[in-house]
Parts: structure tokens; C-alpha cells; sequence
């Protein structure tokens, strides 16, 4: 590995900012994580291990981290930010004043915030006043405990502005970590957002002990609802037949190690929502945006079915087989 002269400062210290911190000092970039806890701050700097997420992997030597918002963005070229997509807001409105004038934000963030119905790009936008020329979005089938167990993976940066997209790549880019970038940061923010609400339909599907016909046809009916809200919200089809979608998509909705597909399996074997909550710990991201993916598709008038079902479930508005009955008992249509 050698030394780019690049900093990147990561905020927060949990499972996919450390993964993405390690990718990007293994890339050669000197990286700074914030850590909300002095504990994991200080053990991440003094023993190069992460113990609240990955405390059997050591970190590379170029990474440190520390709880002071200042520090952490002291001289970055990169803020990539991935923390909840509902508390991305209020945190980030407290680190803005240290973003220097030239730093790219990068968000890792699949979420929709609940009333706005932003994207999390639009977010950081919209509390900051940064351009969105500054904005950059990473996104794709990216398991955090494979990456960090050097399995290969891709992803894709997405930016409207090319130069910044590509210093983005270079300073993540490793012999495990393959990023492509694209100018489409809607398709890439709303494929990462939806495929979170069809893997908990999937894990629910799993968790009832349906097969991989019934799995199938949720990932595919999925991918048709993503991509028709994408378009409609001026995303490019084949953004959703990428990485971000259909590479995603696959990916969470068949790993176990998947949160969504997880909390959704614990509802489907009869778990109630707190009890799967209790039993998920870490960001389950698509358990709050469904509800707001939901208002997206009502506001540009486009049907998604599966989506629907999962807000109800989750509002506990239908039962478990009221919810398998509403989908199969839709009237038949053609399959476009
Ligand atoms: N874990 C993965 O494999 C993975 C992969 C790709 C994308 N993502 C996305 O990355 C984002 C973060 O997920 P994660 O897996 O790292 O979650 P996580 O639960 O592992 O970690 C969340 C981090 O955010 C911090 N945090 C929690 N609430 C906060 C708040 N109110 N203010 C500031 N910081 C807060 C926590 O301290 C923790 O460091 C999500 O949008 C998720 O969809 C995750
Ligand atoms: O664990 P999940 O369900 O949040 O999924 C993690 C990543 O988004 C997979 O790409």
C-alpha cells in the first residue's frame, strides 16, 4: 500500500464506517474515524481494533479515530458519513461548521428521512448549503462482515461532478474493493433505500417458511417497484439493473447477515416488531423508510405493492397471512 496524502475523516465508529474507514486506509488514505464513544474512540487509536463491531480484525495503521467533530474533520478531503438515515439531520447540522470549503461528503447512508422524503444526498444539501457538485453517494452489494473479512465486493460512487467522483474511487479503491462510478445519484440512493423494505419482505417470507419460488418472485417484483419509482423520480433504468439495484438487492435479500432480511425473518416466525428490534440491535434502516418510500410512490403516483404491504405490517395495520393474501390476491395483470 502506498501512502496517497489523501485524508478522509468517518463519521460514526459503527459496522459500515469502519468497514468503508478500512477500505479507504488500505487504499492508501490516511483516515480518521469519529466515534460517538471515548471507549471505542480511544481502543480503535491505541489497539487498531474496533470492539463494539469487528473486535477480531485489525485495523490498518493509518487509521485513528477520536470523538472531537473538529479533529476528525481537521484538513479532510473526504467526510463520509454513515450514521442512521433518521439521524443524519440533527447530527450533521452539529459537525457542519468544521466542513472545510473544498471537502466532498460521501454518503454510505440507505435511508429516506420519514417527512421530508429526502434522500439522505438531499439532506446533506439541504443542512449544509454544500453543493451538490460536493455530494457524493456509495452504494452496492456491500456486506459490511465480508468486506472487512477481505472477501471482493463493488460498489458505485455516484456524483454529478466527475472530477469529484473519480478522487473519490481512487481513495477507495483495494485489491478487495472494486468502485464504478456513475452520475445517476438518485437511481443509486433510491435502489439502496427500497432493496432494504423488499429484503424485509423477504426474511418475512423465509421467517413464514416459504420457499425460494415465493423468495424469487419478492426479489424480482421488487426490483420491478424500485426501478418504476426510480425512473419516475428521474433515475436512469439501468442504474437499477447495477450494483446499487439489482447487485443490492440480491445481496441483502439473501444474506443472513443482511439486518433487514434479519428483522424481517424474526417477524415472519411471529416475533413482534419491538421483540425484532430487541433481537436486530444494529440500524435496520428499511423498518422507518418504508413508511416514507410509501409517500414517495403516492406523491409520483407509482404502485408499489410489496412496499405498501411491509408499511402496513410494520404499522401493524394487517396480520402476517392478511399480508400474503393482499399480494397474491392483487388482480392479475401482464408482467411490464
Ligand atoms: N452494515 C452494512 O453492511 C452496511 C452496508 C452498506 C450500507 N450500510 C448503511 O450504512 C448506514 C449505517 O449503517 P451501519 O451498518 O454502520 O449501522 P450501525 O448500527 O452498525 O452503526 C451506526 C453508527 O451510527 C452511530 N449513530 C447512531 N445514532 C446516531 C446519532 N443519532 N447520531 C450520530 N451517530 C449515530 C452509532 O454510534 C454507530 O457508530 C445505514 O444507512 C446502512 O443502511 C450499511
Ligand atoms: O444489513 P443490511 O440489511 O442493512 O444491509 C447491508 C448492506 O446495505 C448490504 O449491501
Amino acid at each position: 500500500m502506498t501512502q496517497n496524502r489523501v485524508r478522509a475523516a468517518v463519521f460514526s465508529a459503527g459496522s459500515w464506517g469502519t468497514a468503508v474507514g478500512k477500505i479507504m486506509a488500505d487504499a492508501g488514505t490516511s483516515v480518521v474515524m469519529h466515534a460517538r464513544r471515548s471507549e471505542i474512540a480511544d481502543a480503535i487509536t491505541t489497539t487498531r481494533r474496533n470492539p463494539g463491531y469487528f473486535p477480531d480484525i485489525e485495523l490498518p495503521h493509518n487509521l485513528t479515530a477520536t470523538t472531537d467533530p473538529a479533529a476528525a474533520l481537521d484538513g479532510a478531503d473526504f467526510l463520509v458519513l454513515s450514521i442512521p438515515a433518521q439521524s443524519l439531520r440533527a447530527s450533521l447540522a452539529a459537525w457542519a461548521p468544521h466542513i472545510g470549503t473544498d471537502t466532498v461528503i460521501v454518503s454510505l447512508m440507505k435511508g429516506i428521512e420519514v417527512g421530508s422524503g429526502l434522500r439522505a444526498s438531499q439532506v446533506i444539501t439541504e443542512v449544509t448549503g454544500i453543493g451538490a457538485e460536493r455530494v457524493a453517494v456509495l452504494s452496492g452489494p456491500n456486506l459490511a462482515r465480508e468486506i472487512m473479512n477481505g472477501q471482493p465486493a463493488a460498489a458505485t460512487i455516484a456524483c454529478p461532478d466527475q472530477d469529484a467522483t473519480h478522487r473519490v474511487q481512487q481513495a477507495c479503491h483495494t485489491s478487495y474493493f472494486r468502485p464504478y462510478t456513475s452520475t445517476d445519484v438518485t437511481g443509486c440512493e433510491l435502489g439502496g433505500a427500497v432493496k432494504n423494505v423488499i429484503a424485509l419482505a423477504v426474511g418475512i417470507a423465509s421467517g413464514m417458511g416459504m420457499g425460494h419460488n415465493a423468495q424469487a418472485m419478492l426479489i424480482t417484483r421488487g426490483l420491478a417497484e424500485t426501478t418504476r419509482l426510480a425512473v419516475a423520480m428521474g433515475a436512469h433504468p439501468a442504474t437499477l439493473a447495477g450494483l446499487a439495484g439489482l447487485g443490492d438487492l440480491v445481496a441483502t435479500c439473501s444474506s443472513p447477515l443482511s439486518r433487514n432480511r434479519t428483522f424481517g425473518t424474526h417477524l415472519g416466525q411471529g416475533l413482534s416488531i419491538e421483540q425484532a428490534t430487541t433481537a436486530t440491535k444494529q440500524t435496520t434502516e428499511g423498518v422507518k423508510s418504508a413508511e416514507a418510500i410509501l409517500a414517495l410512490a403516492h406523491a409520483h403516483r407509482v404502485e408499489m405493492p410489496i412496499t405498501e404491504v411491509i408499511s402496513d405490517l410494520l404499522h401493524e395495520k394487517v396480520t402476517l397471512d392478511q399480508a400474503a393474501a393482499a399480494l397474491m390476491q392483487r388482480p392479475p395483470k401482464p408482467e411490464r
